[in-house]
């Protein structure tokens, strides 16, 4: 029996994130119409031996308390949501929660970083990982660029064995372009490995070696897997699947795009309500005028409705959410209930990998460059967010519930 437990943090972290998450939590904002976190919850639950996934969080749990309920009708997996009482990093609440992923006695658990999105070979990963009698730790890994390296967790392994002879989380310096993708299988032991490692924080903790926050706070990255690489405990299986992070809003486009080509056929066995180009995903409950055009890698949500001669591509429109007539909606996201009026324009900029470089992976980008200005991306229009008629919106993010009166261009709206 296999067991899956995926982290998702909770309303402090996700700031990049904003303002998508200032009205659904970032781990259930949809990409390609599902919650961000139900593609981990689908992968997971099409491996058999899978038989619990348990969420990890600071999120309370009403906030998570529907979700769960509907992924356990759907998947037919027991899914339980853990609530951290404070952020306790991320090898803190594994050992916290520590008796419940080892209750049952699985032979491994898979953990996953709710953060990313991927075509996870967890098949693969769990064969491999079985292969390696004394390993404790597999990690996905895949290879980035030499500059972009150095942003994730680098690894150095063994050609023959894949063992992991060295592992620095997030280095000053470049260490190894194969990096750590925040997905791995674990076997039940790893927690004696936590117990040392917490066991030594707690030694240190009132003795002022500089370590703030909760006593019980531990790094996984820093505290468990860096210390096991070079004991031929830890592992690392490459892939060339597809992988990305989610960390700015832009990458919920990036992301939404590689899902819908994943997910592709869902719209099967339905007539299309008008010209789509694919990949769309379009939830039935939507209105859609016969004259609009969608497409390509796009996502309709629940209720939206689409007028005639519409045109939107490359973006995600949640909600309740109206598209007047003749209105053009391009690499951005329309928030729920958002309005935009007719022949309006609404336009942001894609923030794709560099498509000229090998292994290049989405670049985290914060809002603001250096100058202050708003550095460019996709525009977004928050929940409630009304823009009138004949105006243009391009590259420009609109914080909730705005009324706007006029068009504007790279400017934050609040
Ligand atoms: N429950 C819980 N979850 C947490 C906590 N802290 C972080 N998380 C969750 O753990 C995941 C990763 O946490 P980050 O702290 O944001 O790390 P990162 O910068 O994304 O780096 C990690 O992921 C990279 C791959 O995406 C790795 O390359 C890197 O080595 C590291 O594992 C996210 O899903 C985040 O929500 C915590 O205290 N509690």
């Amino acid at each position: 029996m296999l067991k899956a437990v995926i982290l998702i943090g909770g309303p402090q972290k996700g700031t990049r994130f904003r303002p998508l998450s200032l009205d659904t939590p970032k781990p259930l904002f949809p990409i390609a119409g599902l919650p961000l976190i139900q593609h981990h919850i689908a992968a997971c639950a099409k491996l058999e031996e899978c038989k619990e996934i348990l969420i990890i969080g600071s999120y309370t749990t009403n906030t998570m308390a529907q979700f769960v309920s509907d992924m356990q009708k759907e998947y037919h997996v027991i899914i339980r949501y853990l609530q951290e009482f404070a952020p306790l990093g991320t090898g803190g609440c594994l050992y916290h929660f520590r008796d419940q992923i080892r209750a049952g006695n699985p032979s491994a658990f898979f953990l996953l970083n709710g953060d990313v999105c991927a075509d996870f070979p967890l098949k693969e990963l769990w064969a491999f990982h079985a292969e390696k009698s004394e390993g404790l730790v597999t990690i996905m890994g895949t290879e980035a660029t030499r500059q972009q390296s150095v942003h994730y967790g680098c690894m150095v392994r063994d050609p023959a064995s894949k063992a992991v002879n060295h592992y620095v989380e997030k280095p000053n310096s470049y260490v190894s372009t194969l990096i750590n993708c925040g997905v791995y299988v674990c076997s039940l032991q790893v927690f004696h490995t936590m117990a040392e490692a917490f066991e030594k924080k707690q030694n240190g903790f009132y003795s002022g070696n500089g370590q703030s926050g909760h006593p019980g706070y531990m790094s996984w990255e820093q505290d468990v897997l860096a210390p096991l690489a070079g004991t031929n405990k830890l592992y690392a299986m490459q892939v060339t699947n597809w992988w990305s992070q989610v960390k700015t809003a832009g990458s919920a486009i990036y992301a939404n795009r590689h899902y819908l080509e994943l997910n592709r056929g869902r719209l099967d066995g339905r007539t299309a309500p008008c010209q789509i180009l694919p990949d769309v995903f379009l939830h039935p409950t939507a209105v859609v005028d016969s004259t609009a055009v969608i497409g390509p890698n796009v996502s309709i949500g629940a209720g939206v409705t689409i007028k005639a001669g519409v045109r939107i591509k490359e973006s995600i429109v949640l909600n309740n959410a109206t598209i007047n007539e003749h209105a053009l909606v391009m690499y951005s996201v329309v928030g729920q209930e958002a309005v935009v009026g007719e022949w309006s324009r609404v336009e942001g900029i894609p923030s794709d990998p560099d498509p000229n470089k090998p292994f290049a992976k989405m670049d985290n980008t914060p809002l603001f460059n250096t100058d202050g200005r708003l550095n460019p991306s996709i525009t977004i229009l928050g929940a409630g967010v009304v823009v009138p008629a004949e105006t243009i919106l391009l590259n420009s993010i609109v914080l909730p519930h705005k009324h706007l009166s006029r068009s504007f261009k790279h400017e934050i709206i609040l």
